[in-house]
């Protein structure tokens, strides 16, 4: 998918939302736990209440990859119920050596057909490079992240020409060298919105993945101010607050009424910030 396409479908749906497909066993509705794939049909019943609210799923890999085999069948059959215009992020933060990352990337994108991968950048530019060689795939680069432990190494300083960064502003910039805003995106928790506006100075037009409101407690307002760009650049990822909203066979309805929350809100936010 492109840029262009994923900004026209942001401007129809009034959305940014991305729903994180991060389904736990141990929290799907007991009803569904007799079937023969509970997880597939979960995942079906959600992306059927809530597709046409937002742009974008995100399977977090750990989810399915748990389960051995039957796993990876789950995440086959849920990626097949997606209605095609909507953008999948394959939430794997991979990345290794370079003929290691190929084999990665022919994973994610010839054999499961994801527009989309994480990609860690501890390893450097020859451990995301062959990444963006698959065309019209995109690379979404690890920069500040939502967890307590960002601290630990993103916001080392690094002197650079006499000057003093953070170490994810060294990845913003240094990794814009090894593709564009039309193959790479760059994650930045929520709960660091208080460095988006830097982070837009640094990268004006790349899409910027923006996990952690909802459970993680960040804030989708501020993100918005400072985050979107004149092609909404945003996706904005929010899994448990909306597909554990409820444990009865009522839980897809309840999931649509909080993702439909969120698409409300972030439509005020477009209308102030991006009108049509
Ligand atoms: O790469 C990610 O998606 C990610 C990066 C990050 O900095 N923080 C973060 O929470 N995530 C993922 O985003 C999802 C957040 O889920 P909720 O907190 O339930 O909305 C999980 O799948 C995390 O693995």
């Amino acid at each position: 998918m492109t840029r262009q396409e994923l900004f026209e479908q942001i401007q129809r749906k009034r959305s940014y939302l991305c729903i994180g497909l991060d389904t736990d066993i141990k929290k799907i509705p007991p009803h569904l736990l007799q079937l023969e794939d509970p997880i597939f049909e979960f995942n079906r019943q959600i992306i059927e209440a809530t597709s046409d609210l937002c742009v974008a799923y995100k399977p977090n890999i750990a989810f399915y990859e748990a389960h051995g085999p039957k796993g990876w069948v789950s995440l086959e059959r849920t990626l097949s119920v997606i209605p095609k215009d909507i953008f999948t992020i394959a939430d794997a933060k991979r990345g290794d050596i370079g003929n290691t990352s190929e084999l990665y990337a022919r994973a994610f994108f010839d054999q499961l057909s994801f527009d989309s991968l994480t990609v860690a950048p501890y390893m450097g530019i020859d451990s995301v490079t062959p990444f963006l060689q698959f065309p019209n795939k995109w690379v979404i680069l690890l920069a500040l992240t939502s967890n307590p432990g960002h601290d630990d190494f993103q916001l080392l300083s690094v002197v650079s020409e006499g000057k003093s960064y953070f170490m994810f502003e060294k990845v913003i910039q240094n990794s814009q060298a090894w593709g564009s805003a039309d193959n790479m995106m760059y994650v930045i928790g929520a709960t660091r919105h208080d460095y988006i506006e830097r982070v837009r100075e640094l990268a004006p037009d790349h899409f910027l993945l923006v996990p952690g409101v909802g459970a993680q407690g960040g804030n989708l307002e501020e993100v918005s101010r400072y985050g979107l760009n004149k092609q909404g650049g945003l996706l904005v990822n929010s899994a448990r607050q909306i597909i554990y909203t409820s444990q009865g066979e009522d839980f897809a309805e309840k999931a649509r009424a909080a993702a439909l929350a969120v698409q409300q809100e972030m439509e005020r936010y477009l209308n102030e910030y991006l009108p049509r």
